[in-house]
């Protein structure tokens, strides 16, 4: 119950009042309006109004400006918006090279080139299940063989660009094996480069591992601090920020134990967020979703896989938050299709859109499909459109499991520690 209280006019109580209602009314743009910090349209700010209160610190020293916030909010919802989800084709040229080696196909940029083109060039109708792709240095500046910039015909397409900014991980002295990412140093003008060059997010991958002693507070604290500062970097220079604390799924321990620890990351993540007055409503989360560990001997149904994951989240990640883009994790790409689906029927609030942001399970049918071939384009094209589909329909809860998937799609891809 609202009640006047000594010393503050009724009237401006009424308008407090007013306000209130006006937010939790039906009316979408309010909502957005407060968050952004504009006065509410129905609240009268009179003169001591606020007198016996503390100025609040966010307004001391504002870190966005509302116009930043406003361009930050749109492109993450845009991202995720009707069950569009994320292509991460940002391999580094490494891990992109292990890929082609399974495919008998040499690593040569010409190569790396020509399959992103045939991922780029499919139907325009890819923008209904595709909302941003996730690009590597490289591949921000190649073109089609038209001469046409991989980032323009994305662009026309209504797909946001997006790149990866983080320059892999540094061993963590006195700990076992665990790492921090580095690319911190130039982070700013890095972001400010690629922001003019035509990205519009950025993404940051932490890797925590399930071991003896691991992950230790350390290895938490310094990779929720790191993600946290490159968040606030990107949201400087107009990039969404991608946060993607990823626990790893090497090892042998069960589901509740991953449950566990994705709590642990996943809360000290919001906490370092906070104190370094990142915008929530202008990033998007990339967790890992919450499976056993690789060679665990108990078998998990994707109900099981989405009631923990869901739960997980409940518990650690404010609902300002408008996307969770889960990555595949070495998932065969149907386990990853099926496990999205269950997570979008789990019966549990779900105050986000959740979606995907997969690398592997986006691409290994379609890399299959191509063995280095220019031949094989249909091919390739068919498989990449017929998997970013499914993702779609997943991320709406309404994937419809036929049974009859191509070998590739059911393979697992895990790669034991894959920290790069
Ligand atoms: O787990 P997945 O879905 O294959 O890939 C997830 C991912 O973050 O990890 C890779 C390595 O950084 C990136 O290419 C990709 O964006």
């Amino acid at each position: 119950m609202w009640r006047p209280q000594k010393g503050v006019p009724r009237t401006a109580w009424a308008g407090i009042r007013a306000g209130m209602t006006a937010c939790r009314s039906k009316d979408a743009s309010l909502p957005l309006a407060c968050c952004l910090g504009a006065a509410r349209p129905t609240e009268r700010r009179e003169p001591g109004m606020y007198e016996s209160r503390p100025v609040t610190m966010a307004h001391q020293f504002p870190a966005l400006t509302s116009e930043q916030k406003k361009a930050l909010s749109e492109t993450a919802r845009r991202i995720v918006a009707n069950g569009k989800g994320i292509l991460a084709a940002d391999e580094s040229v490494g891990t992109m090279g292990n890929r082609l080696q399974r495919i008998k196909v040499e690593n040569t940029e010409e190569n790396r080139r020509q399959f992103r083109e045939l991922l780029f060039t499919v139907d325009s109708s890819i923008s209904q299940s595709i909302g941003g792709v996730i690009l590597f240095h490289e591949t921000l500046y190649q073109k089609d063989g038209q001469g046409k910039l991989f980032r323009d015909i994305l662009k026309e397409k209504g797909i946001v660009v997006g790149i990866k900014l983080d320059q892999g991980v540094a061993p963590l002295a006195g700990t076992n094996k665990e790492t921090t990412v580095q690319g911190l140093d130039g982070l700013s003008e890095r972001c400010a480069q690629y922001k003019k060059d035509g990205a519009d997010f950025g993404k940051w991958r932490a890797v925590l591992k399930i071991d003896n002693q691991c992950p230790s507070h350390l290895a938490i604290q310094e990779n929720a601090n790191t993600l946290a500062r490159y968040a606030s970097i990107c949201q400087q220079n107009g990039l969404v920020p991608i946060v993607e604390p990823e626990v790893i799924p090497d090892g042998s321990h069960d589901m509740e134990h991953c449950q566990y620890v994705t709590e642990k990351v996943l809360a000290a993540v919001y906490k370092a967020l906070n104190d370094h007055h990142v915008y929530l409503e202008g990033t998007l989360l990339k967790p890992n979703m919450v499976t056993a560990g690789h060679a665990c001997t108990k078998k998990y149904t994707p109900e099981q896989v989405a009631m923990a994951t869901v739960t997980a989240l409940h518990r650690t990640v404010p609902a300002a938050v408008p996307g969770i883009c889960f990555l595949s994790g070495g998932m065969s790409e149907e386990d990853a299709t099926l496990n999205l689906n269950a997570i979008n029927l789990c019966p549990l609030p779900k105050p986000w859109k959740l979606s995907f942001s997969y690398g592997r399970a986006l691409q290994a049918s379609a890399l299959a499909a191509w063995g280095g071939k220019a031949e094989n384009k249909k091919a390739t094209q068919e498989a990449f459109m017929k998997r970013a589909l499914a993702n779609s329909q997943a991320a709406k809860g309404q994937y419809v499991h036929m049974g009859s998937s191509g070998s590739a799609s059911t393979q697992s891809l895990f790669t034991a520690s894959y920290t790069y």
